[in-house]
């Protein structure tokens, strides 16, 4: 089955020694405008990150601006001409000479601190400015720059490459369940998971302005949003179209004047794209909740003067109750599982029992994805993984974090 883990404990941690999985590392830092978006260049049907990808999303406000040290305001200094005149010969008078105001300026210390609030802090999130990921990224980091970008892919590699300090994604929402891209891009990717952000997300219909609900044939938006809005849109009546995020979906809207469609997306994307809502929190339920990961290059260090998740994935051998003992591992310790998820085994989708093929002779091979209520600082919980080890064939620590418990 699959490759069997070589489990070593780091700080509390199981990490287990596995090869890498593909990320990269570049002591390149680059620092991308607010206004960019990261995409992946794609060469010969291979999926490659660009890098800093300089692509200004048209029409969109800067979410933060960014001051590059060379662009000092030097508004105040005076001309060089007035400084170099006579210079030399006025004394302790003399204005400052201004020397060459190219020259890097040094770091400080200043320059070093990032503040609780983050506002030194990059984080990468999946869409355009507007979009509901946005959202969770400055509830996560309320200072922070977001930086936009096309894919999770992108995200994630922005992280390893990076460019930026942390990628927020969406990883389950409570009526559209699990985002499966990003917990097979959690397992080839070697980031770890730092910190869950809940946000409540509500939908908001919206045209070009004079636009009636009537009158729209067609309604743009993320499949995500699309599907937790399915029954506003079953009586509407409305054809449906996938965008790649919900304010793109409005930026279309607004950008090519389509006056029979409408766009699902959140306010914030209707005030900045100059849409009009023509009818608000349009999700099937009223508690439309989405969680996100926050990732990181490093992981932290677990702790327990408060609640703490765990999230790991594993793999079992093939037999009868494996999965029922995978899981007493937790209950005999009474920690108590949030979240369980199975994904395809992509480099095995598909096992033949016998030759012959009779009967139900082909299955699949699964990864379980496990978050539990438990920091790997307890001993309950490490002793739970040692126990897993004896018999997963693989098991990986995704992140040991805080939980929100915040709406
Ligand atoms: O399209 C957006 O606005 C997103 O941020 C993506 C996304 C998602 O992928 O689930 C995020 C939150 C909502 O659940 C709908 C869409």
């Amino acid at each position: 089955m699959a490759v069997k883990a070589m489990g070593t404990w780091v700080g509390g941690f199981c990490r287990t020694g596995r090869g890498d999985l593909g990320s990269r590392r570049s002591d390149a830092v680059a620092a991308a405008g607010p206004n960019w978006r990261l995409e992946v260049s794609r060469a010969e049907g291979r999926s490659e990150c660009a890098g800093v990808c300089a692509k200004p999303v048209e029409g969109v406000k800067p979410v933060e601006d960014v001051k590059p040290v060379e662009d000092e305001d030097l508004s105040s200094a005076p001309p060089s001409s007035e400084v170099n005149e006579g210079a030399g010969n006025r004394g302790a008078e003399q204005q400052p000479r201004k020397l060459n105001r190219d020259l890097p300026k040094p770091l400080s210390l200043t320059d070093l601190t990032v503040s609780s609030h983050g506002s030194n802090v990059r984080v990468a999130y999946q869409g355009s400015p507007g979009a509901f990921s946005e959202a969770a990224a400055l509830k996560a980091y309320p200072q922070c720059v977001a930086v936009p970008c096309e894919q999770f892919e992108v995200a994630f590699k922005a992280v390893e490459l990076w460019l930026v300090d942390k990628a927020v994604l969406p990883i389950e929402n409570s009526v559209g369940g699990s985002i499966h891209r990003n917990y097979d891009l959690l397992l080839c990717h070697r980031l770890h998971i730092v910190g869950e952000v809940q946000m409540a997300v509500n939908h908001c219909l919206m045209a070009l302005p004079g636009v009636k609900k009537e009158e729209l044939k067609r309604v743009l938006s993320h499949p995500q949003a699309l599907a937790q809005c399915e029954i506003a849109l079953g009586k509407l009546g409305v054809i449906r179209e996938s965008i790649d995020d919900t304010a793109l979906a409005a930026q279309l809207v607004a950008s090519n004047g389509l006056k029979d469609a409408g766009a699902i997306a959140s306010a914030r994307a209707a005030e900045i794209y100059g849409l009009r809502i023509v009818e608000e929190m349009i999700q099937d339920t009223s508690d439309n909740i989405t969680r996100f990961l926050i990732l990181a290059r490093e992981p932290i260090i677990p702790r327990t003067d408060r609640p703490f998740k765990t999230s790991v994935v594993f793999t079992l051998e093939e037999g009868p109750g494996v999965l029922f003992k995978a899981l007493a591992v937790f209950a005999l310790r009474s920690i108590n599982l949030t979240k369980i998820e199975s994904r395809p085994q992509r480099k095995r989708p598909l096992r033949v029992v016998d030759d012959s093929n009779y009967g139900t002779a082909k299955y699949f091979d699964y990864l379980f994805y496990i978050d539990f209520e438990a920091s790997m600082a307890e001993p309950r919980a490490q002793n739970a993984l040692s126990h897993l080890q004896e018999f997963a064939t693989f098991l990986r620590v995704l992140g040991c974090y805080p939980m929100d418990t915040s709406l």
